[in-house]
């Protein structure tokens, strides 16, 4: 079942980054206080670079146990393992190293599969193996093209329902190759959290939440089982 949107919007972008942060480690404090390993899912991108900032700072003032939470991540690119364009080197450097994660599972990269699609192979078969079937948090940007994860306007992957991660190629965002999660996945989340910042962007978060073609804006095609929530800053909002 899908949920109606609820949007919040923060003055500028590092205040939505401080609250995002603080709402995601309040959560998963929760889960864990419940007695469940709670199981989220980064994105890359600028608004990303920002919060993982923030959750550095806040967590060692939370309750929150980092090696008892499995981390997931929506999309990547399909690059040597330490090139800068790797969101998971960018998360681990930000904080997931400095606050203890342990139960990473990153997006094969050139080093670990021959090609894109053996790489989305390889990741649908680690989520089947340490997976609970569905995320309590993905978290996901959105470029100003509407695209969400590495799920681009117009590209065929936008319609594959049978697997839960595709291979991209030919991305109009470099780097060209990519591993993203299919919308079937992303839809298996309890909640799914949009956080975006800058007016670039805002024609995007109106077409979206009025509704758009999930062809032209791939973010009209997500929605969390029990919440969904768009995370925005005063810019994003302008157009709403
Ligand atoms: O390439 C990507 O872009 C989107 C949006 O990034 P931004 O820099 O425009 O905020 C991001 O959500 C995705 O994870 C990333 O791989």
């Amino acid at each position: 079942m899908s949920t109606e949107p609820r949007v919040e919007v923060h003055e500028t972008s590092s205040a939505l980054a401080t609250a995002v942060a603080g709402e995601l480690l309040t959560r998963l404090a929760d889960i864990q206080s419940a007695g469940r390993v709670p199981q989220i899912s980064l994105t890359g991108g600028t608004i990303a670079e920002d919060i993982h900032r923030e959750l550095a700072r806040l967590s060692a003032a939370s309750e929150v146990d980092w090696s008892k939470v499995v981390v997931w991540f929506g999309d990547e690119r399909f690059v040597a393992p330490d090139s800068p364009d790797r969101n998971v080197g960018q998360a681990r450097a930000a904080f997931l190293d400095a606050v203890g994660a342990t139960q990473i599972h990153p997006m094969p990269s050139t080093a670990d599969a021959a090609d894109v699609d053996a790489g989305a192979a390889a990741y649908a078969a680690t989520l089947r193996e340490h997976g609970s079937g569905e995320f309590d948090v993905m978290m996901l940007g959105i470029g100003p093209d509407g695209h969400i994860a590495s799920l681009f306007p117009g590209f065929p992957q936008l319609d594959v329902t049978d697997e839960v991660a595709v291979g991209v190629t030919g991305s109009p965002k470099p780097p060209p190759e990519r591993i993203s999660l299919t919308l079937a996945a992303l839809n298996r989340s309890r909640s799914v959290w949009f956080l975006v910042a800058g007016s670039g962007k805002a024609p995007a978060v109106a077409s979206a939440l009025g509704g758009a073609d999930v062809h032209e804006i791939p973010a009209a095609g997500v929605s969390g089982r029990e919440e969904t929530i768009w995370f925005l800053d005063r810019e994003a909002a302008s157009q709403l």
